[in-house]
C-alpha cells in the first residue's frame, strides 16, 4: 500500500540523539533490541521506519521518566519518524501500536511524547469522520449563525428525571441551543438513560412544536460497545438529536463503531484525556489525538476554553481549538467544544482570539451558578457572545445586558 505516516515526538535521552532516534524507529517497525536472522536489508528497506528529522530543543528541566538509563547529559529534541503505511494499513488501533505503543516503555528515553501526526489519504477513505459536523449540528439545533451556546446539566448527578425535565424546560425557554448530560451521568440506577430520555424529550418536542426550534440534547450513552447501538436507538426513537460518548472510555474503536451507525451527531467528551496528555514527559498531545477522534467520527470535540478550571494555559487551549478547525483529509469539520469554567465574561476575549463563531460554548457552573438562575445564565452568555460577534467591547455588552452585569457579580471581572 502506497504512502506513509509521519509521527512527531518530543523526546529526552542521554543517548546521542541520532542513536536514540534509530532505536525508536527500529523498535517500532521491523526491529528488536538486536539484529535478527531474517531481518534482511531488503526487508528493512521496505518496512523499517525512517528518521526524517531530529531538531534539538532546549532542556525541559523535568524529572526523567522512571527507569531511564544513561549517564550522559539529557538532551531534548523534536523528532519525526516516517512509518510505511504497509506496516499497519489505515487502521487506527493498529496505527497506535506503531506510533504510540511499546515506545513509551523504552528505557533509553527520559521523555517521549507523541505530539503530532501526518496521516495519508487511505485513513480518510476508510474512516468517514463526522457525519454531521458544524453544518449538520447548526441545522439540527436551529442556530444557522452565531455562537452555539450550550450548557451541562448541573448538579452533574443527583437530579431526578422530573427535576431534569423542569431544568430543561427553563433552559429551552431561555433560548439555549444545546444541553448535555455531564460525563458523570451515564446510566446509573438513580437516573437511568431511558428515564432521562422519557423526561427530557417530551419537553423538547413541545418546545419545538411551539417555536419551531428543538434545542439539541446530548444524552450520555457511554457504555460497553455492545450497548452503544441500543442506547443510541433509544435516544433517536424518542426524537433526540445528539448522543454523547466519553471518547477515552469507549475508545476509538467504540467511537468508530457508533459513528458507522449513528443517525445524529456524536458529542465527543474527552474526560480522561489528561491521563495521557498532561505530562510534558510522556503520552499523546492533543494535536495528534484530535485527529484520531475526528477520523473515528467525533462531530463535536472538547478542547477546553480559555481561563478554564483545569491546568491548560490559554495558549494551549487556543492551539487545540486551531487544531480541531484545521482541515483533515477532506473530513467534514468537527465543532470545537469550549468547556470547563466558562461563563459570559470570557466571550469577548475568546472571540478576539479564535475569530469564529463555529464553536459550541458550554457553561455549566457559569450558567446554573448565575445569581438569578439558569435562564439568566443563558441570557448572559447569549448577550455577551452576540455583542462580541457584533464587534463591540465588553463594556458595551455590560451596559446593554443586566444579566451579564449580574454574572460579573458572581464570577468576577470579565476578561
Ligand atoms: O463536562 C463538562 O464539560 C464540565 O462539566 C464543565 O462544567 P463547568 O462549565 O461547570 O466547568
Ligand atoms: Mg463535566
Amino acid at each position: 500500500m502506497e504512502g506513509s505516516v509521519r509521527a512527531t515526538y518530543v523526546v529526552e535521552t542521554a543517548l546521542p540523539l541520532e542513536r536514540a532516534a534509530e532505536v525508536l524507529a527500529g523498535e517500532q517497525s521491523t526491529g528488536t533490541f538486536v539484529r535478527v536472522a531474517r531481518e534482511t536489508d531488503d526487508l528493512r528497506a521496505r518496512f523499517a521506519a525512517q528518521v526524517e528529522s531530529v531538531a534539538e530543543l532546549p532542556p525541559g528541566g523535568a524529572a526523567a521518566l522512571p527507569g531511564t538509563v544513561g549517564d550522559g547529559p539529557m538532551r531534548r529534541a523534536r523528532l519525526t519518524l516516517r512509518f510505511p503505511l504497509d506496516n499497519f494499513g489505515p487502521s487506527l488501533p493498529n496505527l497506535l501500536a506503531a506510533v504510540a505503543g511499546n515506545l513509551f516503555e523504552l528505557k533509553e528515553f527520559a521523555a517521549l511524547k507523541l505530539v503530532d501526526l501526518d496521516l495519508p489519504a487511505p485513513f480518510g477513505s476508510r474512516y468517514g469522520g463526522p457525519r454531521f459536523g458544524v453544518a449538520g449540528t447548526r441545522a439540527l439545533m436551529g442556530r444557522p449563525e452565531g455562537a452555539m451556546i450550550g450548557t451541562i446539566v448541573k448538579p452533574s448527578i443527583g437530579l431526578s428525571p422530573p427535576d431534569l425535565a423542569s431544568l430543561v424546560t427553563e433552559l429551552a425557554e431561555a433560548g439555549v441551543d444545546f444541553i448535555k448530560d455531564d460525563e458523570l451521568q451515564g446510566n446509573g440506577p438513580s437516573a437511568p438513560l431511558a428515564e432521562r430520555v422519557r423526561a427530557v424529550m417530551p419537553v423538547l418536542e413541545r418546545h419545538a412544536d411551539r417555536t419551531g426550534v428543538k434545542p439539541m440534547y446530548a444524552f450520555n450513552i457511554t457504555d460497553d460497545i455492545d450497548r452503544l447501538e441500543a442506547n443510541h436507538d433509544l435516544v433517536v426513537a424518542a426524537g433526540g438529536t445528539c448522543v454523547m460518548v466519553v471518547i477515552p472510555n469507549v475508545g476509538l474503536a467504540g467511537l468508530e463503531y457508533l459513528s458507522r451507525r449513528t443517525q445524529v451527531p456524536i458529542h465527543g467528551h474527552r474526560a480522561g484525556f489528561g491521563a495521557i496528555s498532561r505530562s510534558a514527559q510522556v503520552g499523546i498531545g492533543f494535536r495528534a489525538w484530535q485527529q484520531l477522534a475526528r477520523l473515528a467520527g467525533a462531530d463535536h470535540l472538547h478542547t477546553n476554553g480559555i481561563s478554564n478550571k483545569f491546568y491548560e494555559s490559554d495558549a494551549e487551549v487556543l492551539d487545540s481549538i486551531a487544531a480541531v478547525r484545521a482541515p483533515l483529509l477532506d473530513l467534514v469539520p468537527t465543532v470545537p467544544v469550549l468547556s470547563s469554567g466558562q461563563w459570559a465574561g470570557l466571550a469577548h476575549a475568546t472571540y478576539a482570539s479564535v475569530g469564529t463563531a463555529d464553536l459550541l460554548v458550554l457553561a455549566g457552573g457559569g450558567i446554573h451558578g448565575h445569581p438569578d438562575g439558569s435562564a439568566a445564565g443563558v441570557a448572559s452568555m447569549r448577550a455577551a457572545w452576540d455583542s462580541a460577534l457584533r464587534g463591540e467591547t465588553v463594556t458595551d455588552a455590560l451596559s446593554a445586558s443586566p444579566d451579564f452585569r449580574r454574572a460579573v457579580e458572581r464570577f468576577g471581572p470579565p476578561r
